[in-house]
């Protein structure tokens, strides 16, 4: 029987705060989105309004070798344009990003009581929150999602209160990701002629989260969407998908023939991992590494997992345009942020694009 709400609230309450879950929604026999979750049309997505993104992975295994510099070209060139590229070779066992996939469907597939449990201000540890949509409380429409994340401070405390479904999984996918994030870090900041020492590189990254996001399948999925427009806010996101498909981003310029504002697909491709800018990287650069905007779309036919793995530097953490660009730019674009004001700001707003640059841009 598809289920009734009487009111707004009732919906609210039962996806939100009890933590069903757009999942504990859907498996009522949801025939129909409701409305809190329709978005208005220039929010929505149409998927033929999209150009496939052709360019091949990056082997990351040729920074080792002859082709070092024709490598180091690419990652830059993806990095100052579209802010997303995917990485082979990338040292993350390719089993283990099966394990990855299924560890999620594990975790989803739970009893809406067993998520619940992790809720925001229930949870057993502030480093483990399940959600749904990403502030719903903020929200015009709310996202088709919902997600589990986990906060990263050292292995026995995330082995202790990481839940056991994914716990093991998510932090071989840690470590191994961050040996790769460290060397593309090291790559991008000395393309840009700014020697840093291994402490400060460390403190870019001091902070990592690694989330399981799950897009329940949506009766009508032209009218919702999975992630509403947003950058990420930190250092570089590495992010696996599924083979469902769904993840676009925009171009900020015209570039190779496509133009600005175009909604450019990353594909699925089996055994590569997605890299993106965040808007740390962004300020860093002074606006040379581009953190992209992006979105994601449902489907109808079968549920979507992603696990990405966010760096951000830790709340301490200032965070101002390199001192050697400035001054060869002439100008600083962003001023210095104290990276858990950034942060308070990122997670105090709905989605709305790339808003969240706003906090430390100079006009
Ligand atoms: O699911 C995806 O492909 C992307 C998710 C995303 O953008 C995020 O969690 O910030
Ligand atoms: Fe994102």
């Amino acid at each position: 029987m598809a289920p009734s709400f009487s009111d707004r609230d009732s919906l609210f309450n039962f996806v939100v705060r009890d933590g069903n879950g757009v999942k504990g929604m859907v498996d009522l026999g949801l025939t129909k989105v409701p409305q809190q979750y329709v978005q208005p049309q220039e929010e929505r997505i149409d998927k033929r309004n999209a150009t496939l993104n052709d360019n091949s992975p990056i082997d990351l295994s040729k920074l080792d070798g002859p082709d070092h510099n024709h490598v180091v070209e690419e990652i830059s060139r993806a990095a100052e344009t579209l802010g997303f590229f995917q990485v082979i070779n990338h040292g993350v066992p390719l089993e283990l990003l099966e394990s990855l996939k299924v560890a999620a469907h594990s975790f989803f597939s739970q009893t809406p009581e067993k998520k619940a449990a992790y809720r925001k201000g229930v949870s057993p540890s502030p480093l483990v929150k399940y959600g749904t949509s990403f502030v719903p409380e903020k929200e015009k429409a709310l996202e088709w999602k919902d997600y589990i994340s986990m906060i990263y401070t050292n292995d026995d405390e995330a082995l202790q209160v990481w839940p056991k479904e994914c716990k093991e999984v998510a932090l071989e996918y840690l470590r191994t990701s961050i040996k790769m994030v460290r060397k593309l870090l090291e790559v991008l900041i000395e393309k840009l002629g700014v020697k840093l020492d291994d402490s400060k590189i460390d403190a870019l990254i001091g902070m990592k989260m690694v989330n399981m996001n799950f897009y329940p399948t949506c009766p009508n999925p032209e009218l919702t969407v999975g992630v509403g427009r947003h950058s990420d806010m930190g250092t570089l996101t590495v992010l696996l998908q599924d083979e469902i498909g769904g993840l676009y981003v925009k171009l900020e310029d015209n570039v190779d023939g496509k133009d600005k504002g175009e909604w450019i697909e990353i594909p699925p491709v089996t055994g590569a991992l997605v890299i993106n800018v965040g808007d740390t990287l962004q300020i860093l650069s002074n606006g040379r590494y581009k953190s992209a905007e992006h979105r994601v779309r449902t489907t109808s036919l079968q549920s979507r997992v992603s696990v990405p793995i966010f760096t951000i530097p830790k709340p301490t953490e200032k965070i101002a345009p390199f001192a050697e660009l400035v001054e060869r730019d002439g100008v600083a674009l962003y001023r210095e942020v104290v990276f858990g004001d950034y942060m308070n700001n990122f997670f105090g707003n709905a989605h709305e694009g790339k808003k969240s640059l706003d906090f430390a841009r100079i006009n």
